[in-house]
């Protein structure tokens, strides 16, 4: 498990990390959101010991972690990692010894790694020659070779096609699927709510929410969307609802709780013509511009 514990970072006068504090469980998936500027590559690089934290530390199995723990970690940098220059067959090879393989077996994962993806036919050709997305599906092979105990992955899904993420969710799930806990960046929402276990909200360098998919949505405000067959007007004069659109036959409400949601139900009943009375569950891109607004 990989445990951040007040982790914190400033750059002269700008505190770009605050404090942040969450754990990726051993299997765990965690994506890890944020608007431009939220602290999400700089919290990746203190947990990868490329940048040192102004205060907190970083747990890895319950002890702060060593050099020897983050050599075995597999991580895709913002800047990536792979020379464009380089054909891409020898400096994975060479990037799986870094991690301890043997050459024939760096080269054979590799090669096995390239094949599966599409990539068998440009295995000597240099990385720059590669489509954006190929470089990208070259770059996330580079972070799973040598069997990584924790991956640590900037933005794995930026410039995919819904293919290439397919493939790429499906690699990092084998991984999950071994225990390998997996904390990646994303600004695809609906990704991270499809593939994640759960969900860290920085805004301004603080965690701002932190759950499941499930318990963000619960802790979204109530909201009915109701339907009748003449118009819903009459809504307004609800005491405890909030009414956040009147379009003729539908409104949108916020009831202040489940009790006024109830009572505004049987006056709707009462008046006849109900057509839909729908909890209104928000997407996660709606709980983002939520939180993030605070
Ligand atoms: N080397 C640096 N020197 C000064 N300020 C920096 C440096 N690196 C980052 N910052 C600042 O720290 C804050 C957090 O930046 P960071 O790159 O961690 O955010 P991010 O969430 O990864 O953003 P993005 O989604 O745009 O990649 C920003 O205000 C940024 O300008």
């Amino acid at each position: 498990m990989l445990e951040l514990r007040g982790l914190t970072r400033r750059y002269g006068d700008v505190l770009a990390v605050d404090e942040v504090s969450f754990t990726v469980p051993r299997g765990a998936m965690v994506g890890f959101v944020g608007g431009n500027g939220a602290g999400k590559t700089t919290t990746m690089r203190m947990v990868m010991g490329v940048l040192a934290p102004s205060a907190g530390e970083v747990l890895w199995q319950g002890r702060p972690v060593t050099a020897g723990d983050r050599a075995r970690f597999g991580y895709m940098p913002e800047e990536r990692g792979l020379y464009p220059k380089q054909p891409v067959l020898p400096q994975l090879t060479y990037l799986g010894q870094l991690h301890g393989m043997s050459a024939p077996a760096a080269r054979e994962r590799s090669r096995d790694l390239l094949e599966r993806f599409g990539l068998g036919e440009r295995v000597k050709d240099k990385l720059e020659t590669l489509s954006l997305g190929n470089q990208q599906r070259a770059q996330i092979i580079a972070s799973v070779l040598g069997d990584p105990t924790l991956l640590v992955l900037d933005e794995p899904f930026s410039g995919l096609d819904p293919s290439a993420v397919d493939q790429m969710s499906e690699l990092l799930r084998e991984h999950t699927a071994r225990g390998v806990p997996v904390l990646f960046s994303s600004h695809q929402l609906e990704l991270v709510d499809r593939l994640c276990d759960s969900i860290v909200v920085l805004h301004q360098g603080r965690v701002v929410a932190h759950g499941s998919a499930e318990q963000l949505r619960a802790g979204a405000p109530l909201r009915y969307r109701l339907t009748m067959a003449g118009d819903t007007g009459w809504v307004r004069g609800v005491p405890g609802v909030e009414v956040l659109d009147v379009d003729g036959p539908t409104a949108v409400v916020a009831p202040a709780d489940e009790q006024v949601a109830e009572r505004l139900l049987v006056d709707a009943v009462a008046r006849g013509g109900v057509r839909e009375f729908a909890r209104v569950v928000p997407t996660l891109s709606e709980i983002y511009r939520e939180v993030a607004s605070v």
